[in-house]
């Protein structure tokens, strides 16, 4: 019969290629059972939206099958999400992940959406807080406009609106259109503080943060109040664009908030009648600020017409249309950030952060 001692020797030769080591050196093989000639272990990756699951499954079926004596292998592919530093301040969030840009109209918002809902498609516990406070859109885009959150005042606690498996907060859910549009400086510190410290969010394995274009209050009181494992800057790729984009990764470096890296929207116009492809803007420019920061480009999503509609629509494409072209970016692009913050979290990087109040 075979052994314990042998099945892990033949899965030492699975090499995970974002921490350059072997999978049970890692500690991801799990559960080991021998049952005469069946075999059953678990493989415990580091996100539900690992983009090399099914690979790594394949991987370890062929490996243990060829043991002598093994008849029958079955594999469960599990995960146990890495943590950064967020619980501490945030009980139950494992990972706070700012979605940013310099300049305004770039399709953050978009991104940050698509992103959330492709996550949670993972079976990943995804929360999504809308931190443009002058400006909220994720009631919208999420199909929640007009939905009042329940507030317990008694324990202070503001519970989150769900959809398409994504929980919710904004403060456009609390207050009447444009409201915030006059606010001062230390006013949007204070509904940003509370949105971040007093929503019952549960266990979330990743926070997105939707935070407001350029580097104002929001992003400093992010940075100052809770540990951000880190952020996806979002930007098209024009110059303008390009610049902003430099500044905001600049600033959150200097937050000590790394950047995961670069999602270039609006890569390309797809014609909505011959599926054309034209690259309107220049080409390239996310590439280069990558290499300058040491950081990657994490999608290149084209300009599309069923993207807009459908986020205007208050159903995210990625909800509205899972197996399309324009959702399969987004799912990929959820796989890299899930990658980069795991790989962000192994480095365990001791990133010092000056809570205040
Ligand atoms: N890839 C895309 N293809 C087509 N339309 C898009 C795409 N990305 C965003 N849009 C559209 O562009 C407009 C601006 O997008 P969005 O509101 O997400 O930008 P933003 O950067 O969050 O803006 P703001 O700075 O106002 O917060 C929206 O109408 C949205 O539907």
């Amino acid at each position: 019969m075979v052994t314990e001692a042998e099945i892990l020797k033949a899965l030492s030769v699975i090499i995970d290629p974002d921490f350059n080591k072997d999978i049970v050196s890692l500690g991801f093989v799990k559960n080991i059972a021998i049952n005469s000639g069946e075999v059953a272990f678990t493989v415990e990756l580091t996100t539900p939206a690992c983009p090399v699951k099914e690979e790594f499954r394949r991987q370890a079926e062929v490996a243990v099958s060829s043991l002598p004596g093994v008849e029958k292998v079955s594999v469960t592919m599990s995960a146990k999400t890495t943590q950064g530093q967020a619980k501490e301040h945030l009980p139950g969030v494992a990972n706070i992940v700012a979605v940013a840009s310099g300049k305004g109209g770039v399709g953050k918002s978009t991104t940050a959406v698509n992103l959330a809902v492709a996550m949670a498609q993972t079976g990943a516990r995804v929360g999504l807080l809308d931190a443009d406070i002058y400006g909220p859109s994720i009631p919208r885009m999420m199909g929640l406009a007009g939905y009042k959150p329940q507030i317990d005042y008694d324990t202070k606690t503001i519970h989150p609106l769900e959809n398409y498996g994504v929980k919710t907060i904004s403060i456009g859910y609390m207050i009447e259109d444009n409201q915030a549009m006059l606010w001062r400086g230390p006013m949007v510190a204070g509904a940003l503080s509370q949105l971040l410290t007093d929503v019952a969010w549960g266990e979330l394995d990743y926070l997105f943060v939707d935070m407001p274009p350029g580097t104002g209050d929001a992003q400093l009181t992010l940075t100052q109040k809770v540990p951000v494992t880190g952020a996806v800057l979002v930007t098209t790729p024009q110059d303008i664009a390009l610049l902003d984009c430099r500044k905001g990764i600049e600033m959150f470096r200097k937050a000590r908030v790394p950047a995961l890296g670069i999602v270039e929207n609006m890569s390309q116009f797809i014609c909505p009648n011959c599926g054309h492809a034209s690259a309107i803007f220049a080409e390239g420019g996310a590439e280069r600020l990558s290499q300058e920061f040491k950081t990657e480009v994490l999608a290149h999503i084209p300009l599309d017409i069923k993207i807009r509609e459908k986020a205007d629509e208050g159903t995210p494409i990625v909800a509205a249309f899972p197996d399309s072209e324009q959702a399969k970016h987004y799912t990929a692009l959820a796989g890299e950030v899930a990658r980069r913050v795991s790989i962000q979290n192994s480095r365990k990087i001791d990133i010092p952060v000056m809570v205040q109040g």
